[in-house]
């Protein structure tokens, strides 16, 4: 473990202390004793302030859990004034537009998929970065958005048929979205570049253009043999490119061998749910990618089969115009950095008392430090060309919380020499106190507010928690159709446009949480565009260039006038409050086992990656075999629903644990060929991982808004310490 360096009153873990020295401070201009001074003043003020937040979150809870226990028969209009009496309910703010300046385009004009990654894995982290354009050739072929039927598996080498169904559904794209003056881009046999235009030859020797021509861009190569072309439709570029030697080319009429698509226009680099850091040496290495990765200099290599593949940062395209000019796109997606909330405390900086500091702190210091390396021109590529830095900001409660971090990001500012409102802030709408409280929440950061995300797995574990004493809670699978889940939804896009997001900022929905089911995710996630986002998460490349072609199909502009025209002054609130809970749920008992089974299944499989190998995001298979994205946010709600049911006797404590413990056998035998991993059969009391699933529904009413991250972080440092790792 990190040994400590004193900091005036605190003390800071040497290891972050010797990384801030050796790696941040240089080249930001900023002094270092200076910083170091400005450092411990900015966290000894701020600290009691968090306290007091936390301490009022608690309060709140403690007072709704007493009046639904008084209030058996449950009556929506004394329990709203109720809500509005002990101030859950704020007084809402007059309207108001955001008032934002410095905003990249990525954010405010662009609209189209923002992909999330693991800030602390750098393969993945640097995939995530170069996300920016995908293969819609891989994309179809190597998702279940094709049947395997009739010939068409994707097993073994190339196979032409699943081939030429990909080229097809391809073409129909181009179709869609950038058609051409008469014909298909499916009898395309030339692409070209003739005065200025494009001009496809088809197969009946007829030679037509585009419908819209100035979806045409540019071009790669000779005029008369290009090996690509850019178009552009709804703000989104598409690279048709052509190689007739090339494997998949020389199969194509045309020469075509792929499309390109700008796929994600924003990454956010978590630091936060998909991410286990928990002591000193983990949060070094968290800030050190970030650097990297801001900076666009971090590499990384790894075996993949019988190749070793160095992965670096991509260049950016550059395309001849058709005035003979030049355009570059940038080869990058614009990074978002997420921090995490205001709950945790993490050991890197201790107090003067002993206790640790709050991590949202840390974060917001670090996270800004090193991104003012790229502010001032440092690194490799140039994030945002505007000057800003981009922090989400989750697991807010309310409007007082956003001031709080409004406040935190001033005072970071004035400790790193930054302009006013140089940090932005992304405002995870994933707490009811938020959901119900939105314009108030962007009203308080409204020279920041860059987006109003729908984070809404964390909201829905805060709709069981918050209500827990009311009675037994619906099936996971019942929440979504649900009043309370659908209003959220349209309250977030209606105070997104009623702030003036449109053009400014982002609205965006929430992850796709079924990685492998693309087919599934193409059919929904439009839906998402439909309803005025203009932006939705994802949580894979791939599925990024597969959601781009929701933005191709749906002109998310004119959604948003159309939604404006409406009007945007409907009151969600009285729907947002229908709690999800079931009077008389008449489940059966098969449906309670399976219900009880399946949320312990993707708990434990979750849970033994984070606590044993401090993996924070993976893929589960539920029990139907689907693999599930499991993070913190998924977890809170399995462990709290488990939780709910054990509180009303759905399901007693003997049988919970009979199926915690059948269900690790089932996760044990998943994880068979993982060398790494340590079983939790049959010496449950032996594994720090099971009894970490065990806490988590059985001390779940006791847990702070029935976060996951206090056991999960206590029990990775048990683990560690039994093993004797310290990173
Ligand atoms: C509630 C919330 O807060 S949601 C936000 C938090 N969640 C996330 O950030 C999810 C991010 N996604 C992931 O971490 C992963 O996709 C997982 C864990 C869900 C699945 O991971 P795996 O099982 O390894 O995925 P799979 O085997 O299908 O794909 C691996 C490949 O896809 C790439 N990949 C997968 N996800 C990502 C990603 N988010 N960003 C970049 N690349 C990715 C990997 O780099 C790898 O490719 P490579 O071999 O060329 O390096
Ligand atoms: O952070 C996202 C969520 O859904 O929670
Ligand atoms: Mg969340």
């Amino acid at each position: 473990m990190s040994g400590y360096v004193n900091v005036g009153s605190i003390k800071v873990a040497e290891v972050l202390y010797n990384f801030v020295n050796r790696e941040a401070l240089p080249e930001t201009g900023l002094d270092v004793e200076q910083f170091w001074q400005g450092f411990e003043k900015l966290v000894v003020d701020f600290t009691p302030r968090n306290k007091e937040i936390l301490k009022k979150r608690q309060h709140l809870q403690d007072q709704i859990n007493e009046w639904h226990k008084e209030n058996k028969e449950f009556n929506a209009e004394k329990y709203k004034a109720f809500l509005e009496e002990i101030g859950y309910l704020e007084p809402i703010v007059e309207d108001f537009k955001v008032n934002l300046e410095n905003i990249d385009d990525e954010i405010s004009q662009i609209a189209g998929p923002q992909l999330v990654v693991p800030i602390n894995n750098p393969r993945y982290a640097i995939n995530a970065a170069n996300s920016r354009w995908g293969s819609l050739y891989d994309a179809f072929y190597g998702t279940d958005v094709i049947s395997e039927d009739k010939g068409a598996e994707k097993s073994g080498g190339y196979n032409p048929v699943r081939g030429n169904i990909v080229i097809e559904k391809s073409r129909e794209f181009l179709d869609d979205g950038t058609p051409l003056t008469s014909g298909s881009h499916k009898d395309a046999k030339k692409y070209a570049v003739a005065n200025g235009k494009l001009a496809v030859t088809l197969q009946n020797g007829e030679t037509v253009g585009l419908k819209e021509e100035d979806k045409f861009v540019g071009y790669q190569g000779d005029e008369g043999k290009p090996s690509s072309i850019l178009l552009k439709n709804n703000g989104l570029h598409i690279d048709i490119q052509i190689n007739e030697n090339h494997p998949i080319g020389k199969t194509d009429a045309a020469g075509v061998k792929d499309i390109v698509l700008e796929s994600a226009i924003t990454t956010i680099m978590d630091c936060e749910d998909s991410v286990a850091a928990v002591d000193a040496e983990d949060k070094t290495d968290v800030y050190r990618n970030w650097k990297g990765l801001i900076r666009g200099e971090i590499s990384t290599s790894f075996q993949k089969g019988d190749r070793t593949i160095e992965r670096t940062f991509n260049e950016d395209r550059v395309y001849q115009t058709a005035d003979g000019g030049e355009v570059t796109l940038t080869g990058r997606v614009l990074m978002l950095v997420r921090n995490v909330g205001h709950l945790m405390t993490n050991s890197a900086v201790l107090l003067e008392d002993g206790t640790e500091t709050y991590e949202g702190i840390l974060d917001g210091v670090f996270t800004s430090l090193i991104a003012k390396h790229n502010l001032l021109g440092k690194g490799k590529y140039i994030n945002s060309k505007k000057g800003s830095v981009y922090i989400v900001k989750p697991k807010m409660h309310g409007s007082e919380e956003v001031a709080f971090s409004n406040e935190l990001f001033a005072r970071i500012e004035d400790l790193l020499d930054l302009n006013r409102n140089t940090l932005k802030m992304g405002i995870m709408d994933e707490e009811r106190r938020t959901s119900l409280n939105l314009k108030n929440c962007i009203y308080a950061a409204k020279e920041r507010a860059i987006f109003i995300n729908t984070g809404w797995l964390d909201r829905t574990g805060d709709e069981i928690h918050t209500s827990m004493e009311i009675g037994p809670i619906a099936r996971t699978a019942e929440m979504r159709p649900m009043d309370w889940f659908q209003s959220y939804e349209k309250n977030n896009v209606q105070e997104g446009l009623r702030a003036g997001f449109q053009y400014e900022a982002q609205i965006g929905k929430g992850m796709w949480a079924k990685p492998d089911n693309m087919l599934e995710m193409f059919t929904e996630k439009i839906g998402h565009v439909e309803a005025g986002a203009n932006t939705a998460w994802v949580p894979s490349p791939t599925a990024a260039t597969l959601h781009a072609l929701h933005y191709h199909a749906v002109d998310v502009r004119e959604v948003q006038n159309q939604l404006v025209e409406k009007g945007t002054d409907t009151d969600y609130r009285d729907d947002i409050l229908k709690i999800p809970f079931e009077t008389n749920p008449g489940w059966t008992k098969e449906e309670i086992k399976e219900e009880v089974e399946n949320n312990a299944q993707k708990m434990l499989g979750y849970v033994v990656r984070w606590v044993e190998q401090g993996v924070g995001c993976s893929k589960v298979p539920d029990i139907n075999d689907i693999g599930m994205m499991e993070d913190r946010a998924t977890l809170r709600i399995s462990s709290q629903l488990i939780t709910n049911w054990l509180h009303h006797e759905i399901v007693s404590e003997e049988e919970v644990l009979d199926i915690l413990k059948r269900m690790a056998v089932v996760v044990d035998e998943q994880n068979a060929g993982d060398e790494l991993y340590r079983d939790m059969a049959p010496n449950y009391d032996e594994s720090v991982a099971f009894q970490a699933a065990c806490d988590l529904v059985f001390k779940g009413t006791k847990q702070p808004n029935g976060y996951t991250e206090p056991i999960l972080h206590s029990r990775r440092l048990e683990f560690k310490k039994k093993i004797g790792v310290t990173n």
